[in-house]
């Protein structure tokens, strides 16, 4: 399974480093199996020690290789540190920072075409929650507009808005019904996101087709982080 922490806009160079470092010596202490993904912010990124199954990974980019773009961080940046996963549609990206489809199906192809690993972030405000499971799978699918699902290191990370940093997941139930509506026409890894935390990881990898969590503010200590991916290994799927 992947169990993968975002970082957001949390963490110093040095306390991303040294984060980093002690999620490296979980893993192996724990000869853990999970693929562990950590996105840390651009300034901490940096060329880590190579360690079975945990990749540092880029939050954001813009889509070229480099250039006149004041600002922004192309991929030759980020080839400098060999990363090599991106998260591309995040809800806060989405809805905070304004990204528009277009540009996010942009993004989405850049990446394929850098043959990078892409874990694409879908999810619905409440307000389409409210109005029930087809039209928050109508909002997820229009999502999916332009993007090509059949991308061999595609990953899907399901967030539905309102459990993103609420403490408050989405119930067991939703989140299976929602992934199983996602696996009639996806094939690739199925990741749940919003409000994962020690408590509830292990009934939501037990949910019928999650492969995994994408995981934001419970994941910034890292004492919980290692316990996350211990339970994950103790999970029998
Ligand atoms: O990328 C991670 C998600 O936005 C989940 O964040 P959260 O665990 O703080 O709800």
């Amino acid at each position: 399974m992947m169990i993968a922490s975002n970082f957001k806009t949390n963490y110093t160079r040095a306390k991303a480093d040294s984060f980093i470092k002690s999620i490296q010596a979980c893993m192996t202490r724990t000869k853990s199996e999970q693929e562990v993904r950590i996105f840390a912010p651009f300034t901490a990124l940096n060329s880590f020690d190579e360690v079975k199954n945990l990749k540092v990974g880029a939050q954001n980019f813009y889509p070229v290789q480099n250039g006149s773009f004041t600002g922004e961080i192309g991929f030759e940046q980020l080839e400098e540190f060999g990363i090599e996963t991106v998260l591309i549609g995040h809800s806060e990206r989405r809805h905070i920072l304004k990204e528009s489809h277009a540009f996010i199906a942009q993004k989405y192809d850049f990446a394929k075409a850098r043959d990078a690993e892409i874990i694409y972030c879908v999810g619905e405000p409440a307000e389409v929650r409210m109005q029930g499971i087809d039209a928050v799978m109508s909002y997820l699918w229009e999502q999916f507009e332009g993007i090509d699902i059949h991308y061999e290191k595609l990953i899907i990370a399901y967030e539905p808005v309102w459990a993103i940093g609420t403490g408050l997941s989405a119930r067991l139930e939703d989140i299976e019904e929602v992934l199983e509506r996602l696996r009639e026409k996806l094939s690739k890894p199925l990741l749940y996101g919003g409000s994962v935390k020690v408590e509830n990881i292990e009934s939501i990898l037990h949910v019928k087709e999650c492969d995994g969590v994408l995981v934001g503010t419970a994941s910034w200590n890292e004492e919980a982080f290692c316990e996350m991916i211990r339970i994950a290994d103790s999970v029998k799927k």
